[in-house]
């Protein structure tokens, strides 16, 4: 089995540890975490080092390939920025938990984490470094873009597109035929009937409140094509 690292170590990390056990495809090594010291444990593993270090720990531990274990969208595409910088052949698994139920044509690409009891059906496209939390789905044929996310117990209708980097907080809905545009976060427990714009925070049942977001994660923007 081919030796892989998890970004990040926080509780969404831990989860990501849980499903490379259970799966038992690669072999788990350690952490890498700029923000923890060196050699703690967590959840049975260690942090083996921070950002600086990862060139020489790919080595040393002869690395295949990473997850970046960081459910915030903006945050998990500057570490993406960040690793490729640093260490630009390494790989980027995807991760689906056994209990997901996916479609027959459903592709998971490259980064992207599919928690428990996640649903993804017919004929959807999921992103890179997309993340489905648990008990999340996303209805036929729609579209997931890159960096986005569907917190735990999201549900998205038929044919809908989120945009990238977007995220659907804990228990909302989304009606079919919509889009959400890019960078837009839609609060929890909320119901979306109609389409929304870019950088938007919106929230309500059906959504009632729509502010402007802050663009400060355009710096950030460096887009990665669709898997095909
Ligand atoms: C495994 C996991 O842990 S997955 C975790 C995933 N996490 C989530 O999904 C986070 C859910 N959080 C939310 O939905 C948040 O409310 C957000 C992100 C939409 C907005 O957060 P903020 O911008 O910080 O809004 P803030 O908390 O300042 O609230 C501003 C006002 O809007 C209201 N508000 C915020 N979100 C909502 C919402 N979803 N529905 C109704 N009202 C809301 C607040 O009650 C507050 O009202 P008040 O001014 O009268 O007190």
């Amino acid at each position: 089995m081919k030796n892989i690292l998890i970004y990040g170590a926080s509780g969404h990390a831990k989860m990501i540890v849980d499903i490379i056990q259970k799966n038992n495809t690669h072999n788990f090594l350690g952490f890498i975490d700029s923000y923890k010291p060196i050699n703690e444990d967590v959840y049975g593993f260690k942090v083996l080092g921070n950002l600086e270090l990862l060139p020489s720990l790919i080595k040393k531990f002869d690395i295949d390939g990473i997850v970046i274990g960081i459910g915030n969208n903006d945050t998990r595409l500057l570490a993406y920025k960040n690793i490729i910088d640093v260490a630009p052949n390494l790989k980027f698994i995807p991760i689906v938990h056994p209990s997901a139920i996916l479609a027959n044509d459903i592709i998971i690409p490259e980064g992207t984490v599919v928690m428990p009891g996640a649903i993804v059906n017919a004929n959807a496209k999921v992103g890179k470094f997309c993340l489905l939390n648990t008990k999340s789905s996303l209805g036929h044929d729609s579209i997931m873009s890159d960096f986005s996310s569907l917190a735990s117990g999201a549900t998205i209708g038929g044919n809908v597109k989120i945009g990238f980097c977007s995220t659907i907080c804990l228990s909302a809905s989304v009606a079919q035929n919509t889009t959400i545009g890019d960078y837009t976060t839609i609060g929890g427990a909320s119901l979306v009937l109609k389409s929304i714009g870019d950088h938007k925070l919106a929230f309500g049942v059906p959504i009632n409140t729509i502010k402007d977001k802050k663009a400060s994660s355009k710096i950030l923007v460096k887009k990665v094509p669709y898997a095909s």
